[in-house]
């Protein structure tokens, strides 16, 4: 299943800069190991934000929950999702 994820981001001001630097290698190292493994398709930023908009490929809903849930920045992030279907117009064979 297809999802779109957006994902906004929100570091406490006082959170001191060595550990928010931390947690965002723990997130790219986390998010560049799914997106090996081909369960995160996309990611991009959103231009002007500190929230990025992301397709996952995934079982179920219940595999994006664990996913999203693991996420070093869970805990400081506001997350949308959005089940996505194939498109009659779509011409890529992946979109499913
Ligand atoms: O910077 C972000 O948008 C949050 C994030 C998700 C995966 C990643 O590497 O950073």
């Amino acid at each position: 299943m297809l999802f779109k994820v957006e994902m906004t981001v929100n570091i406490p001001p006082d959170m001191p800069v060595t550990t928010a630097t931390e947690i965002k290698a723990k997130e790219k190292a986390y998010s560049q190991a799914l997106q090996q493994e081909g369960k995160w398709r996309h990611i991009w930023r959103v231009a002007g934000l500190y929230s990025n908009v992301s397709i996952f490929d995934v079982k179920d809903a219940d595999e994006l929950h664990e996913i999203l849930m693991g996420l070093p920045l869970y805990p400081y992030m506001d997350i949308q999702v959005d089940a996505l279907c194939r498109h009659p117009s779509s011409i890529r064979n992946d979109d499913k």
